[in-house]
């Protein structure tokens, strides 16, 4: 048996770079002994046992695999040599080619998680650069089904687009909630029970969107079709503009996703 993979996020005290270490951990992918994790100012109290440090550099040299999990704003200022090992990055709109180019390695591959990998349940489509090998993509895989579902996808436009789609993703069923919340909690439900109730309907929702093989639009008819109180309300917030606005809104974020790139 060959020696045990080090793996190194910079970036790992933030919100994805803990999620991603707890999770790789967790699922046994790396001990915390052969993680090592950067932060910019004062050390995180997680994964005591990983090694910590501020200097990038150093967790490249003592990683076979290194995540960057900065913000993009944050990338430009990373200035390190991976020396032609994988790379993988979670960091929205920064293409492969600038990654390998600026990571001084081949082996790329470019993910966008999203905040549930907090959870175990990040979607994650992923591609990989032309010089990822084979055991690569299976490390790469394991890494981020660590954290969820993951899926390879054809193209770089199709991780701009799911960018917005899946990576914001939990954003939008959580400001449906707080729309929710804020309406019965106007209308006097207790703001304990309005939490309770509408976080329900969203966990119910989701199980049972996974549970049956009907497309949503199926399961929507299926609720006009009693002509009762949620046909009022899906056709009421239909005629506001709401598919409309998730339209426009998935648009919006698929530009930003663009022009990230662009200025990255
Ligand atoms: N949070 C999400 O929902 C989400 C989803 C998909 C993709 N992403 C991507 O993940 C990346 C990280 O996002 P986040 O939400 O975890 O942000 P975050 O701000 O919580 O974490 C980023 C961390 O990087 C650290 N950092 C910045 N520069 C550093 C440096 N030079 N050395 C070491 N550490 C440094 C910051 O101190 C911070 O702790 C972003 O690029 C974002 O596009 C985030
Ligand atoms: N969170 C990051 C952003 O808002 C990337 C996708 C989700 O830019």
């Amino acid at each position: 048996m060959g020696e045990p993979l080090s793996i190194g996020i910079i970036g790992g005290g933030g919100w994805l770079g803990r999620a991603i270490a707890e999770a790789i951990v967790d699922a046994q992918i790396v001990a915390a002994e052969h993680l090592t994790l950067s932060y910019r100012s004062g050390q995180p109290g997680f994964l005591p046992n990983a090694t910590w440090t501020r200097d990038n550099q150093e967790l490249a040299d003592r990683s076979d695999v290194i995540i960057v999990s900065v913000r993009p704003q944050d990338w430009p200022a990373i200035d390190i040599s991976a020396d032609g090992k994988l790379a993988m990055s979670v960091m929205a709109g920064v293409p492969l080619d600038q990654l390998a180019r600026r990571l001084n390695t081949e082996r790329v591959v470019r993910t966008l998680p999203n905040a549930a990998a907090e959870v175990r349940n990040s979607y994650t489509p992923w591609i990989g650069s032309l010089g990822v090998t084979a055991d690569d993509r299976n490390v790469a895989c394991r890494i981020l089904e660590a954290c969820g579902a993951a899926d390879e996808v054809e193209s770089e436009a199709d991780i701009d687009y799911l960018t917005g789609l899946t990576g914001s993703g939990p954003a939008f069923p959580a400001l449906l909630a707080a729309a929710m919340m804020d309406d019965a909690i106007r209308r006097g439900i207790s703001p304990d029970i309005a939490r309770r109730s509408v976080s329900a309907v969203l966990i119910g929702t989701g199980k049972l969107l996974e549970a049956r093989s009907d497309n949503p639009k199926d399961i929507v008819r299926t609720f006009l079709d009693y002509r009762g109180t949620t046909a009022a309300a899906i056709e009421a917030m239909c005629a506001a503009g709401f598919e409309a606005a998730v339209a426009d809104g998935l648009a919006a974020a698929l530009q930003k996703s663009v022009s990230m790139g662009q200025a990255s």
